[in-house]
């Protein structure tokens, strides 16, 4: 038996006992040598990418493998990563060899022992050289700090393990092992399917590149499905960060595997058909065991006429070079996606941190003087210079918030750049916000870019203006004459009339088999229903003005969007944000004012009889008014009527969507609905907006629909002076994002909080209103809340409740797959991220049961009478 050195036993033994790749102290550091570019890229958090040498030593002849080693390294550099060969030289494991080491590697060949995780106290006690295979590449990589090691192909579980064990230590290794190791898959030569199992229970997460099947190193498809796919380096990043970041703790590795290149696809399939022939072979001649791999290997080599290790080479670098170049952008991208593979230059850095401490003076000289007595809320990590700015750009971002309140806690002060944000998480917090300090926060944001000329965005709005004597002017005018009570028992029989067209349509469709967009029909029905509340008539069909009106609304949310986060950062952005999309808003809101002026001139031309008489009727009025209380302009009621449009529209379309996606994937609710509407409504007459006071669980489906799926989860408010919320201080002019999705999804308000629960709006023994009133005033926030909480509230329930109430009681519903996909997609708004398309079968013969809605019976006194209780009911009397 070999004796050891006591020296060499203690290296060994303190080799072994390292825990985990960010605990690779100096002292364990200094057991390896480092060559100087990578401990200085290691220092500096550059990326480095870690390189096997049984490649080298094992895998061609000399020269030809130092010349692809170098080649190899020189493609890692090439994409702004530093190449840290690994090999154990006279004992001593190198990370990073130097060119008279990869010299002294490559000539020596096969005489230097290869080296798997196993052998290495042998190795380095022996004071021997050692060329180390993928397990024990891993184990001195992540000793280290690296994060990515590039590969061929790795190790797996042998054909017939179920006899021999035999199982490629790489997996073991990458079991135990933090790191993300990129190669071309496993080869078929093993047992694919198995190996993939044994990953599984290694916890390993492997994810094909760009495919859904994982790759058999020569040949794009395995025949086996990849656990999971990822489709570009940003992809990448992201699970290398969070398996990374130490908070997680997660021990195990990662694989991607990346499918041979098209053009080396010809070589491969050759060598795949050879190695199918040599199974064949092994099969037939019974050679089984520990025999069959070298059988295999030894036999496609005869059949490929050696080309096998050519392609071998070839491919697993192609492979490779292939992944270094996205590499190259991925571990860019990182920066702002995760801290963990972060690369920038020394240089860049340097800047970065300058730039940094800089900020972070300037946020305490300027922005956040506060009283000795009093904290700021509690800041998670921010990266440098641009803070918490990355939380505010990813997509969806109240998801993004979510995550970090979940981790953090509910009241977070952060900053995009220098400007402070504090973001507000809870219930408690929100009230304190929006209700116990209202008049604080009264005003969107005081700073918010402003494009004097826009109808959207303009200084004539009346979303964005500040709360003040025009803002206090026109919530009066909205609220007598267009959206509190009165007003809309006014105009109920016009959105009975276009209710009656929608359900038209429906009819239509089901007898057609067409399948139904259920956010764009509804978008018709609130887009006309408003139009003609507003401005007494319909945009008209024929001639395009509605189809023009829709597209309209629909550049404009897309626009929304990006102002909205243009906005939050406005102070920074106030120059250059917007004008990057001046031209577009200007296009749009021309379009606007072109329409908005041709139905203005109609109005004043042809002015409403006193009993007919709308909101432009009513505006015009005011805007001629000399001794009006506040004079208005014609530019300001057309900004106004662009944002209703926009306020009343999408919101009703995009919930009433999410609603039935629920109702689809929750047929014993839907069941219970549809009781509820036949047992109120009957068999023989639609539904209308007069029944819903009287269908208690409709109320509860379109509330708990609101719940989960807030049209707009984030609000935004600005703080007109500094003040205390919890035990916290908020200085002026700190922007307020109030995460109503988090809020309304907080455990300890709600339970199973992410479920789809009607019942829990029902009012119960165990529940009574008194209770459920507090947990709505507290913790329910659809729609806002406080002074600038939605004005359309109302609006928005009668307009849900009767769609879902029409499309429940007269379609059975159904979408391809059973199920729908509820994922979620939206900047600041909150939207499916694929749209609701169902086919519908009716359930009801509309002309031979059915009693035709007569409209005057839909404004009659007596249903009128329900109105009030109606939409105070729906309010769950909040
Ligand atoms: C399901 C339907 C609706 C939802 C979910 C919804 C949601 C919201 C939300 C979350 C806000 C911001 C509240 C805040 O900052 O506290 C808001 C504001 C507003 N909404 Fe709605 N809304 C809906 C329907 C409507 C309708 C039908 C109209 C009018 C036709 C409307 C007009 C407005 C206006 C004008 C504001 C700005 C209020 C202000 O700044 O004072 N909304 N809405």
């Amino acid at each position: 038996m070999t004796s050891y050195s006591s020296s060499s036993l203690s290296r060994i033994s303190t080799l072994q006992n390292h825990i985990s790749p960010l605990e690779a102290n100096n002292k364990l550091r200094s057991l390896v040598k480092i060559s100087p570019q990578v401990s200085d890229a290691i220092s500096n958090g550059r990326a480095v990418v870690a390189l096997e040498s049984t490649i080298i030593s094992h895998g061609m002849p000399y020269p030809q493998n130092l010349q692809t080693a170098k080649e190899v390294e020189s493609i890692v550099r090439e994409n702004g990563a530093v190449p840290a060969t690994i090999a154990i030289l006279n004992g001593v494991p190198c990370i990073g060899l130097n060119e008279e080491e990869l010299e002294r590697l490559a000539s020596l060949g096969k005489s230097v022992q290869k080296t798997a995780g196993r052998d290495i106290p042998h190795v380095v006690a022996t004071r021997a050289n050692g060329a180390t295979t993928v397990s024990a590449t891993l184990f001195f990589a992540s000793m280290v700090g690296i994060q990515v090691f590039v590969t061929g192909g790795i190790g797996g579980v042998h054909r017939h393990a179920d006899h021999t064990m035999d199982i490629s230590s790489d997996l073991t290794a990458l079991g135990r092992t933090p790191i993300a190791v990129i190669s071309a898959g496993v080869k078929s030569i093993l047992d694919i399917p198995k190996t993939l199992e044994y990953l599984e229970t290694q916890e390993v997460y492997v994810a094909a590149y760009k495919s859904d099947e994982f790759p058999a190193f020569f040949t794009e498809k395995s025949g086996c499905k990849a656990p999971s796919r990822v489709d570009s380096p940003e992809d990448c990043a992201r699970v290398i960060g969070k398996n990374a970041n130490m908070k997680l703790n997660r021990k195990a590795g990662i694989l991607f595997a990346v499918p041979i290149p098209k053009q080396h696809s010809a070589a491969g399939n050759l060598i795949e058909s050879a190695t199918q022939r040599a199974l064949t072979e092994a099969r037939e001649q019974n050679v089984t065991g520990n025999a069959e791999t070298p059988f295999l290997l030894a036999r496609v080599n005869e059949l490929t006429g050696g080309t096998s290790l050519a392609a071998n080479c070839s491919s697993s670098f192609s492979a490779d070079v292939t992944f270094l170049i996205n590499l190259k952008l991925n571990l860019r991208l990182s920066f702002l996606t995760t801290m963990a593979a972060i690369t920038v230059d020394f240089q860049l850095c340097f800047i970065f941190i300058f730039l940094w401490l800089l900020t972070r003076f300037c946020l305490s000289a300027f922005f956040f003087k506060k009283p000795k007595d009093y904290d700021l809320p509690p800041s998670p990590p921010s990266l440098p210079v641009i803070g918490h700015l990355h939380h505010l750009l990813s997509v969806p971002t109240h998801k993004s918030f979510h995550k970090v309140s979940s981790k953090y806690g509910p009241l977070l002060h952060l900053c995009a750049f220098n400007i402070p944000i504090v973001l507000v998480s809870s219930g408690s917090m929100a009230h304190e916000v929006l209700r116990t300090n209202g008049l604080n926060f009264a005003t969107r944001d005081r700073e918010v870019p402003i494009m004097e000329k826009s109808l959207l965005f303009g200084s004539f709005g009346f979303v964005s203006a500040p709360y003040g004597d025009y803002w206090k002017f026109m919530k009066k005018l909205l609220v007598t004459k267009l959206l509190g009570s009165h007003s809309l028992e006014r105009t109920r029989l016009i959105r009975g009339e276009e209710l009656k067209t929608f359900r038209a349509m429906l009819f239509d469709k089901a007898a057609r088999n067409e399948a139904v967009d259920v956010g764009e029909e509804m978008m018709k029905l609130t887009n006309n229903t408003i139009c003609r509340m507003i401005m007494g008539r319909k945009c008209s069909e024929e001639d395009g003005e509605a189809e023009q009106i829709r597209s309209l609304v629909t550049k404009s949310l897309g626009l929304v969007r990006k102002f909205l986060i243009a906005s939050t950062v406005g102070r920074l952005l106030k120059k250059v944000g917007i004008s990057l999309f001046e031209k577009e808003i200007m296009e749009v809101s021309e379009r606007y004012d072109e329409l908005l002026e041709k139905i203005i001139k109609e109005h004043e031309e042809n002015p409403n009889q006193k009993e007919d008489r709308d909101m432009v009727d009513v505006l015009l009025d005011v805007c001629a008014d000399d001794n009006a209380e506040f004079k208005i302009s014609r530019n300001q009621i057309k900004a106004l009527f662009v944002e209703l449009l926009l306020g009343g529209t999408d919101t009703s379309a995009q919930t009433t969507q999410w609603i039935m996606a629920e109702l689809i994937n929750h047929p014993e609710i839907l069941k219970t609905l549809r009781e509820e509407i036949e047992s109120v409504v009957g068999k023989t007459r639609f539904v209308q907006e007069t029944d819903l006071s009287n269908l208690p669980y409709l109320q509860a489906v379109v509330k708990e629909g609101l719940r989960l799926h807030p049209h707009s989860p984030i609000l935004v408010r600005t703080a007109a002076e500094g003040c205390k919320i919890g035990e916290f201080y908020i200085p002026q002019n700190t922007t307020m994002i109030i995460n109503s999705y988090a809020v309304m999804r907080d455990p300890d308000s709600w339970e199973e909080p992410d479920e789809f629960q009607p019942e829990r709006f029902m009012v119960s023994p165990s529940k009574g209103k008194e209770e459920m009133r507090e947990q709505l005033a507290l913790n329910y926030l659809p729609f806002g809340s406080g002074r600038r909480g939605c004005p359309g509230t109302n609006l928005g329930y009668i307009f849900i409740g009767v769609a879902v109430g029409t499309m429940v009681q007269c379609f059975d519903w159904s979408v391809n797959g059973n199920k729908v996909n509820m994922e979620e997609t939206g900047d600041m708004t909150l939207r499916m991220a694929h749209p609701l398309k169902c086919t519908l079968v009716a359930r009801i013969d509309p002309l031979a049961s059915f009693e035709p809605v007569d409209a005057s019976e839909e404004g009659s006194t007596a249903n009128r009478k329900h109105m009030s209780s109606c939409t105070l009911s729906l309010l769950g009397g909040t």
